[in-house]
């Protein structure tokens, strides 16, 4: 790893049980890079979503949702692993307390200082969220690492509303926002697994889809994340919405399948 990178041994969340109880498929994992398996049949993948159906984006205690009128198959998600129509309900993120830890997924041990997972669920086979969230095949999360770089323009217009939802349980009016320029330049290679939404219900539905490539974030734009609080208005101590990520799960011999060599 890189000089200076944090990795999970020093990060003392690390420590927790590593087995969620009753799971065989649980989330997140380390990515083992040379245990993954090449699969050429991996179609690539095509988001299409439309900016409209952004609706508005909600506090609700652990992190920032965004979230997206799925009545309709407006934004979807076809192609990779997946072998039905998935659409797009909501995107959210995951992150720490400082730049060194805050993702869910790590690559080879390495930990990014946070993560965006694309949440979307199979409407061919469920007619709406709550019900496919039960299911083995029911939900697809794009995940994408995040580093700090150069300030993201089209994070900004998110960045900038943050503050009218800086207490848990707050919602705004969040309009014409396209998920897509959240996205890496390359969505042709990346990493995916069955595994677990990797909080409560915590059940075994997600098909994972791990960008290879990260998209960069500026310092700033990451401190307005940690100024969001996990406390609602009322509550004398207010707590800073930090470190909202899960223990890692052990693999279970699943394997990883890489869309490249
Ligand atoms: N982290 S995931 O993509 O596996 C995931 C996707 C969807 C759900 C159901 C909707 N609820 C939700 O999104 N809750 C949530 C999100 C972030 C945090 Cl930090 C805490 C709770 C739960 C987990
Ligand atoms: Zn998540």
């Amino acid at each position: 790893q890189e000089a200076g990178e944090y990795t999970m041994k020093m990060h003392p969340m690390w420590q927790g049980p590593l087995v969620a109880p009753g799971g065989n498929r649980q989330s997140p994992i380390d990515i083992r890079v040379r245990k993954s398996v090449f699969d050429p049949h991996l179609k690539p993948l095509t988001p299409d979503y439309d900016p409209r159906t952004c609706s508005q984006i909600w506090n609700n205690g652990y992190s920032f949702l965004v979230e997206y009128d799925d009545t309709t198959d407006k934004s979807t998600l076809k192609g990779g692993p997946l072998e039905d129509n998935f659409r797009l309900c909501q995107f959210h993120f995951h992150w720490g307390e400082s730049n060194a830890w805050g993702s869910e997924h790590t690559v080879d041990r390495r930990l990014f200082p946070a993560e965006l997972h694309m949440v979307h669920w199979n409407s061919d086979k469920y007619s709406r969220f709550e019900e496919a969230v039960m299911e083995e095949n029911g939900l697809a999360v794009i995940g994408v690492f995040l580093k700090i770089g150069k300030r993201h323009e089209g994070l900004q217009k998110l960045v900038d509303v943050l503050p009218a939802v800086r207490h848990k349980d707050s919602v705004v009016e969040f309009t014409r926002f396209d998920p897509a320029c959240l996205l890496p330049t390359n969505i042709d290679d990346y990493w995916t697994y069955a595994g677990s939404l990797t909080t409560p219900p915590l059940t075994e539905a997600v098909t994972w889809i791990i960008m290879k490539q990260h998209i960069e974030v500026s310092h700033d734009q990451l401190a307005v994340f940690r100024s969001l609080l996990f406390t609602s208005a009322e509550e004398e101590v207010q707590k800073s919405m930090v470190n909202n990520f899960r223990v890692q799960q052990s693999l279970q011999g699943r394997t990883v399948r890489s869309s490249f060599t």
